[in-house]
């Protein structure tokens, strides 16, 4: 593509040679915070996001040029296809309509197949409103007459990560003594097992969360966790009646799939539906967020929905030079596609953010971790980045040592907040002084002549110097976003998470891909399908490949079958 070949040109002459240090040092250095960075009203109460993107390797004319690339690429027209509802996933032909699940336009109409599908959304959202409270204040009771006290949702994928990270983030806005949520996703029996051990029947509710409800793990943990709760209420010895009214009181399903929901046992009133243009990825907004509306209470689930409405409402009004998601997504395709990084860090600089890298993992690398184009044709660029984070502090004392002075280029995002729920004294400082430290840090790095001043003013010998000299030097250059909110609240929070959202749709328009499938998570699925009967003797197999058939043969030999 022709922009393609621009940018590729402009690395080579331009790009590739930018010291950010230089460009800050230069006379139009005082301007470059001015120039890459934006501020955005998120509203009245929560304030601003602000992206500073100026310690990249950029110039005005870089982001001129991937603004180009953007256009070409028909960014624009792609995300307001998505936004109306057009069948924008292919190969599963399906609309991608997450947008619509967090629409607070009270005269919204979006259509899917002709039908506006806005009133069945806010239907949902009554429904989980008034079961959420009715849980909540106590009015819903456990099969004995108790209150439900702790929520345990089983789940995998996008019907877990969202919730598991969404709860953890608002967690100063729930009350422990009010409601407590758990999650089981693994299909390693340790979950399940380790959660309801110290959790009364009487008083735990059982969310389902599946959007097919056919996923082998989750519908093996609802299995095992009905099997755990019939056999605490007595068993056996309490008649058919009395079983299907406690499962009617603590197993609650969120599914699209109706037929599957009641054929396990849950009753149709207690299913909280939602759609196929709901990706499992994209869900959190949907009824799969009815554990955090649970936990945190439903105005905050709504305020969540909030703030993610007023970040689509600036991907759709912003000029593209204005608006950060497609600024983060071209960055991102600036450092994957000219300068080859293989990966992109997610580093929040705050506590309640610790599974926003990993919720990414799954947003990103399942969304744009493709090798085929739209049209079915192999690309033949670089696409989807590795995900990895942890919260700062933390990887400070871990893994930053490679991001500082390992051979890789590792572009970065930093995120932190003004305003701490627990700013503990001088916590929150330290934290934040550990924030800005590092993005200057990791730009400027530290030259020779400043490491030799250092260490003659330690007044070290100069074969010490010499010897340590190469070890000390830092070659700086490295790339990181800021995004500082004023603070961590359900709306900030939904803002954040549609900011992401839609930085990786534009990366997947202009890598042409579809992020909206998931074919590469079937294989494993149905090859575990078909080894599963295999486990169940002590016969030896040779149906596999020689590593395939010698691991599951020494299963069979060691293990007590
Ligand atoms: O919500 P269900 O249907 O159980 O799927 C759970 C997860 O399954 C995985 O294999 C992926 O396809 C994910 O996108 C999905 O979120």
């Amino acid at each position: 593509m022709e922009q393609f070949n621009k940018l590729k040109e402009h690395y080579e002459n331009v790009g590739k040679n930018i010291n950010m240090r230089k460009e800050f040092e230069s006379s139009d250095g005082v301007n470059r915070f001015k120039d890459f960075s934006k501020e955005i009203v998120i509203s009245k109460e929560v304030g601003t996001i602000l992206l500073d993107y100026s310690k990249n390797r950029i110039t005005k004319e870089t982001m001129g040029l991937l603004l180009d690339l953007a256009r070409s690429s028909k960014v624009e027209e792609m995300r307001n296809a998505m936004f109306q509802g057009e069948k924008i996933n292919i190969t599963e032909d399906r609309a991608v309509l997450h947008t619509a699940l967090r629409n607070r336009d009270p005269s919204a109409v979006i259509k899917v197949d002709g039908e506006n599908v806005i009133p069945s959304v806010r239907k949902v959202l009554d429904k989980m409103r008034s079961f959420s409270e009715r849980v909540r204040s106590g009015e819903w009771k456990g099969y004995t007459g108790k209150t439900i006290t702790d929520v345990v949702n089983i789940g995998i994928g996008g019907s877990d990560l969202g919730p598991v990270m969404v709860t953890q983030a608002l967690k100063n806005y729930a009350n422990d003594k009010v409601m407590r949520a758990h999650f089981v996703s693994n299909i390693d029996g340790t979950h399940l097992a380790e959660t309801v051990k110290h959790l009364c029947p009487e008083t735990t509710l059982f969310i389902v969360a599946s959007k097919t409800f056919t996923t082998q793990e989750t519908i093996t943990n609802a299995q095992s966790a009905r099997s755990w709760f019939l056999e605490k209420i007595g068993g056996s010895s309490i008649n058919a009646e009395k079983q299907k009214h406690a499962i009617g009181q603590h197993f609650v399903a969120l599914s699209t799939n109706e037929q599957e929901v009641t054929k396990f046992g849950i009753l149709k009133e207690n299913m909280f539906e939602f759609w196929d243009w709901v990706g499992g990825r994209y869900s959190v907004w949907s009824a799969i967020g009815l554990s955090v509306a649970l936990y945190v209470g439903m105005d905050h689930f709504e305020s969540f929905l909030e703030g993610a409405y007023h970040m689509d409402q600036h991907f759709i009004n912003t000029p593209l030079e204005s608006n950060l998601p497609v600024i983060m997504g071209l960055l991102g395709v600036w450092y994957n596609n000219f300068f080859g990084c293989q990966t992109q860090a997610i580093l929040p600089y705050d506590q309640y953010l610790s599974r926003f890298p990993a919720y990414f993992q799954q947003g990103d690398m399942e969304s744009n971790g493709k090798s085929v184009q739209r049209n079915g044709e192999h690309v033949t660029h670089s696409t989807g980045p590795i995900i990895w984070g942890e919260p700062g502090t933390n990887g400070q004392h871990a893994f930053y040592q490679l991001i500082h002075q390992g051979q890789k280029i590792i572009p970065c995002d930093f995120i932190a907040s003004v305003e701490s729920h627990n700013p503990l004294g001088k916590h929150h400082q330290i934290l934040l002084s550990n924030f800005f430290a590092q993005t200057e840090a990791l730009m400027k790095g530290k030259n020779q002549q400043e490491v030799t001043n250092e260490l003659t003013k330690e007044g070290l010998s100069q074969e010490k110097i010499k010897q340590l000299l190469p070890h000390k030097v830092f070659e700086g250059n490295r790339p990181t976003n800021s995004i500082f909110l004023n603070k961590l609240t359900p709306h900030s929070l939904g803002a954040l998470i549609a900011l992401y959202e839609h930085k990786i749709f534009v990366q997947g328009i202009i890598w042409n891909i579809n992020s909206f499938d998931q074919w590469g998570v079937e294989l494993g699925k149905q090859l575990a399908k078909s080894i599963l009967p295999e486990l169940s003797d002590k016969n030896q197999i040779s149906s596999h490949d020689s590593s395939t058939n010698g691991l599951i043969n020494f299963y069979k030999s060691n293990s007590k079958l």
